[in-house]
């Protein structure tokens, strides 16, 4: 059943700003919606909108489709949108978007085909921003705030206001699916202004957890608009103000309504700041942290990127300020200290003064704090007196033998983003009487029972101090006590100082540079030539240096040999070759390579100080001072667990998984040692970036991106370098590996074809497997041109060369070390994807 809804009417030309801000506060608590009269928006303009709107509509499809949205402006047709993504269907409506009107990214439709249609809509924009900024600053009222509050955050600098012409064909399904003129969502941004042709349709469902769902209809109000509050809006109140749910149905004849954001781009890019910035994400408000969103709602990169600059340069330190941090230690571990959204909820309301957490909406009300994971901290909590070093603070159903990723329970779609995050608690417990039992990881677990059948436990042997290496003592671990779950509390045996600079004075550069440098990358400059034959001969001119460098890699692999430039100017290239013995022994590359960088110690310490030291001594020397900078090989063991504690208390949410094997000594297993073999951490951060993602499916957000990430635009080819090396373990060959290598890049189908007979002479079985993999899947010479530049490595693939400092070091270090690196990094390329046009 449906109930009519008596929405709160604001009247905007009030002398009396105070009680107007009081009503729209109760509105947007109650409702998220209200009416707007005396707006001052001239009854004959939205009439002409009207008129105009229909005008466009009403054109032959052909006509409307030259102005296709680009840029976010312009056309989009029938059922091309859904804005509830659950939804069966698309949603049934046009649409035109009008965006800033400077920047000459719109579409208009030929003054000649209809007149004046470009200056009414023009009129009606400017008219629109001067509503909305009235109106914001009564919000800024109704939140007790300056009402130059948003003001002096920048949200009327660059105000990107979007404006939606809609057309609702009116057209009743007669399949009986369900269908949606607007399918159920809630709006982006801060506010929205509609107004529509007084055709109902226009529902609001106000408790968006509610089941069954109670739908409400909007009466039209002759002249007014309709406003609501969007999610940025409800985020910064803390859910104080509501953004509701709304949907539009199809009501059986034509419907027209325009749609306005004032402060579409302003509000979006001030919340990503926010949300991306560490220490606001948080999992209640992951929709605001969505690429997709973003991508799909922000009009332009570059004045996103204007926006952006704007609220980091205002908000951000502002911010920091107010939480006693200092800018540049933004992203440092020692400094987060709050749970991410507690901190996004004081900081604002210390603005707002006392409309704080307990809000009739707030879904976490009982919860200790507002942290979105306290729930399942505080209920796991006593449940599961683990003794287990290795279980950090996890609550494990006892049935649980796997771990279940429901990622289906993460949906994506806005009335989903509420859920809570419950599978990052599943694994394995371990009772508390487990002494004697080795450490629990869910795969070690499952040994257990075979250990435990077995008729002759092994003997413990007698204990050497030396043959402590990388071993972990439990149950008596002094970090890890039973029931020591609070997470409140930072642990007091982890000391939180200042990493050292090597942590996070990275050269991001790097991830630029080829992970595998023997490969004939045809780096950046995307261009092609035929020297893939690996010749060199003297006076050979090539197009560009780039060219040339790149003949010259090709030539180092195929003849093995590694040449370096010795002198280049514009005209000439001279070159040193030299024979390398990396190149000639094929094999245990690592090593090699570990031995030429020790051979370079040798002689720097030779060259420096006049004194030939032994490898011994020079490697030994090379062990000390990584002690000397990180501490013992053996202690790191222990104090990295401590380093993931401090983590974790520090970023509620953290998830840290230990995976530990049998400990030996000799043949013996040890009875009450267990040895680590490896950790996955993650942060919620990332978390809802993967749940999102996750949620929705890759391939699914991929196809909603936009048209350009699909075929034929992009193509799914496998990464070269796994072929090859999959090649090598298979086969063992690397003058074979380095061959497919080659082939992969080869543009000629007919060299391509000539290199795979010299495969099949080397190495028939070799051929055959390389045979099984479609061409078209990895070669250049066989992928329709698709490609150019570099193959393509996955995002992992281009971290390794940034994180390969932390390879040696002893494991607390690596691991802080990829923390602080990849912190760095991420803000760095983060704020880099933000400017990038
Ligand atoms: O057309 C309407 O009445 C509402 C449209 C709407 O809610 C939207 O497009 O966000
Ligand atoms: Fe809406």
């Amino acid at each position: 059943m449906r109930d009519a809804l008596q929405l709160p009417v604001v009247d905007l030309s009030s002398p009396d700003r105070f009680s107007t801000a009081d009503s729209i506060r109760q509105a947007c608590i109650e409702h998220g919606f209200f009416y707007l009269v005396n707006h001052g928006v001239d009854e004959e303009l939205v009439k002409k909108v009207f008129e105009q709107s229909s005008n466009f509509f009403s054109l032959p499809v052909e006509d409307k489709m030259k102005l296709v949205q680009r840029n976010y402006r312009g056309y989009v047709g029938l059922n091309t949108l859904k804005l509830d993504p659950s939804s069966a269907k698309a949603d049934s409506r046009e649409g035109f978007y009008i965006g800033p009107l400077a920047d000459d990214l719109n579409q208009w439709p030929l003054e000649e085909d209809l007149p004046s249609w470009r200056s009414t809509m023009e009129t009606y924009f400017h008219k629109l921003l001067s509503v909305g900024t009235k109106l914001l600053s009564l919000i800024a009222l109704s939140l007790e705030l300056d009402e130059d509050f948003f003001e002096k955050l920048g949200a009327l600098n660059d105000p990107l206001a979007i404006i939606g012409l809609l057309y609702y064909p009116g057209d009743l399904d007669s399949s009986g699916e369900e269908i949606y003129g607007a399918s159920a969502h809630s709006d982006y941004g801060m506010i929205t202004l509609l107004m529509t042709d007084g055709v109902p349709g226009l529902q609001i469902c106000r408790e968006k957890t509610q089941k069954p769902q109670v739908w409400e209809d909007v009466p039209s109000m002759s002249g007014a608009f309709i406003v609501n509050i969007g999610d940025v809006m409800e985020r910064w109140t803390n859910c104080l103000f509501r953004s509701a749910m709304h949907r539009v149905l199809p009501p059986g004849q034509e419907r027209y309504s325009v749609m306005t954001h004032p402060f579409m781009l302003t509000s979006i890019v001030i919340a990503y700041a926010l949300s991306t910035s560490v220490i606001f994400i948080s999992s209640r408000y992951s929709s605001l942290f969505d690429f997709r969103w973003l991508s799909l709602r922000t009009p332009t990169k570059t004045a996103s990127s204007n926006v952006l600059k704007a609220v980091a340069v205002s908000l951000v330190p502002q911010v920091c300020a107010a939480r006693g941090q200092s800018l540049s230690s933004h992203y440092g571990l020692a400094e987060q200290v709050d749970s991410p959204t507690t901190v996004m909820c004081n900081d604002f309301n210390a603005i707002m003064g006392r409309h704080s957490s307990a809000t009739p909406y707030d879904m976490y009300r009982g919860g200790s704090t507002n942290n979105p994971y306290s729930n399942i901290a505080s209920s796991s909590r006593g449940r599961h007196s683990s003794a287990n070093p290795f279980d950090l603070n996890k609550e494990m159903p006892s049935t649980q033998q796997s771990v279940n990723y429901p990622f289906d329970m993460l949906a994506s779609s806005s009335r989903a983003r509420h859920s809570t995050v419950s599978f990052f608690d599943l694994n394995v417990d371990m009772p508390s009487s487990s002494r004697g039992r080795r450490a629990s990881s869910r795969f070690f677990d499952l040994n257990m029972e075979n250990m435990e059948e077995s008729s002759s436990p092994p003997e413990e042997p007698h204990r050497e101090p030396g043959a402590e290496t990388g071993l972990f003592i439990h149950p008596e671990s002094p970090q890890f006590n039973s029931d020591d779950d609070d997470v409140d509390e930072v642990p007091g045996n982890v000391a939180q100082t200042d990493p050292p600079a090597h942590m996070y004075g990275a050269d991001y550069g790097a991830i630029y540079e080829l992970e595998f440098a023997d490969m004939p990358h045809l780096g950046d400059y995307g261009y092609y030539s035929s020297i893939n034959n690996g010749e060199l001969s003297l006076g050979m001119e090539f197009s560009s240096k780039e060219e040339a460098m790149m003949a010259i890699k090709n030539y180092n692999i195929r003849n093995f040999v590694k040449s370096r430039v010795d002198r280049s100017t514009n005209k000439k290239i001279c070159m040193l070759l030299c024979p390398t013995r990396k190149r000639m022994q094929l094999d245990g590359s690592r090593i090699e390579e570990e031995e030429e960088k020790q051979q370079m110690r040798t002689n720097t310490i030779q060259s420096q100080y006049e004194y030939i030291v032994s490898y011994k001594k020079a490697w030994l020397a090379k062990q000390n001072a990584i002690v000397k900078l990180h501490g013992e090989w053996d202690a790191s063991y222990n104090e990295f667990l401590g380093w993931f504690r401090l983590v974790r208390t520090l970023n509620p949410g953290t998830i840290v998984d230990f995976e530990t094997s049998y400990a030996y000594h000799n043949d013996r297993v040890l009875r009450d040692r267990c040895q680590f073999y490896r950790v996955f951490w993650t942060y919620p951060q990332c978390v809802n970036v993967v749940k999102y993602y996750y949620g929705a499916g890759i391939k699914e957000t991929m196809e909603s991106l936009s048209v350009m990430w699909q075929p034929p635009f992009v193509q799914h080819m496998y990464y070269l370098q796994h072929i090859a090396t999959n090649y090598n373990g298979r086969y063992k060959k690397n003058d074979e590996r380095q061959l497919i290598v080659c082939m992969g890049y080869e543009l000629l189908p007919r060299t391509f074809e000539s290199m795979l007979q010299d495969l099949r002479a080397k190495n028939k079985e070799g051929y055959d497997y390389i045979s099984l993999i479609k061409n078209e899947m990895w070669t250049n010479a066989y992928n329709g041109r698709y490609r150019y530049g570099h193959m393509t490595a996955n995002l992992a693939e281009a971290i390794n060369s940034t994180l390969k400092v932390a390879r040696h070091l002893p494991v607390a270090a690596l691991v802080k070390t990829i923390y602080f690196r990849l912190g760095v990094f991420f803000a760095k390329l983060g704020g880099q994807a933000q400017t990038w046009r």
